[in-house]
């Protein structure tokens, strides 16, 4: 997919059991890098949840290139991928399912950008090994190579360098890189080597609040 790699979002609120976390959130991104910033609990995995349409926006909206993620989501959400902080969302798959499946809802095939990023990271003999029988770290590279799957223009990332060998975040930090120069790119962490390895400019969540 080319082009695009735009995010908008304003006065966003999310709550969790009636305690607001954050509301009249703002933000507006373009091609690069970003990493999300703030204290443990602030809300970034939150925002990158709705951001990505896997929390209900509560308030507020969201463009992905211009497309408003509730009123087109699935226009939407086949514009961005989402690689959520280790959770093994798919148990019962193998890698090699996930990917084709991620696959088939991109409309696209497993090519051989994805299949150089599996082997960059040691994945071949993995691929027929259910999620829930791989490591933690296994997991995230898995996510991580089915969220590059068809190039979406916006990639959303919850703490992508978490688990991950000195490698692999070595590998990642330069797939970041390269996203970034026509794609969007938001990440949240706490890393600041790979922060700076990876090129971003820094958002701080609090500097989000109440702006839009
Ligand atoms: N399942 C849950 N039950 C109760 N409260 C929750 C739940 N999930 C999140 N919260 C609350 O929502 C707020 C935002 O959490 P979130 O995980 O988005 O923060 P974060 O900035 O990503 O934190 P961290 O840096 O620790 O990953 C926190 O105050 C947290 O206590």
């Amino acid at each position: 997919m080319t082009g695009g790699g735009h995010l908008a979002c304003s006065g966003l609120r999310a709550s969790v059991q009636g305690r607001t976390v954050f509301a009249g959130l703002g933000l507006e991104l373009g091609p690069g890098v970003h990493a999300l910033r703030g204290e443990n609990g602030i809300g970034k995995s939150t925002l990158l949840r709705m951001l990505a349409g896997a929390q209900p926006i509560e308030a507020g909206r969201v463009l992905i290139d211009g497309i408003d993620l509730v009123r087109a989501p699935g226009e939407a959400r086949r514009r961005l991928a989402y690689v959520p902080d280790g959770s093994p969302v798919y148990p019962f798959m193998t890698g090699e399912d996930l990917l084709r499946f991620v696959a088939a809802a991109r409309r696209v095939e497993v090519g051989a950008d994805i299949r150089a990023m599996l082997g960059g990271f040691g994945l071949d003999r993995h691929l027929r090994t259910r999620f829930d029988a791989l490591s933690l770290g296994t997991r995230r590279k898995m996510l991580l190579c089915a969220g590059w799957i068809g190039a979406p223009p916006v990639l959303l990332l919850d703490e992508p360098s978490n688990g991950l060998d000195r490698a692999a975040r070595d590998d990642l930090a330069r797939l970041l890189r390269e996203a970034g120069r026509d794609r969007m790119v938001l990440y949240a962490s706490h890393d600041e080597a790979f922060i700076a390895a990876s090129g971003a400019a820094t958002i701080g969540m609090l500097s989000l609040f109440g702006a839009g």
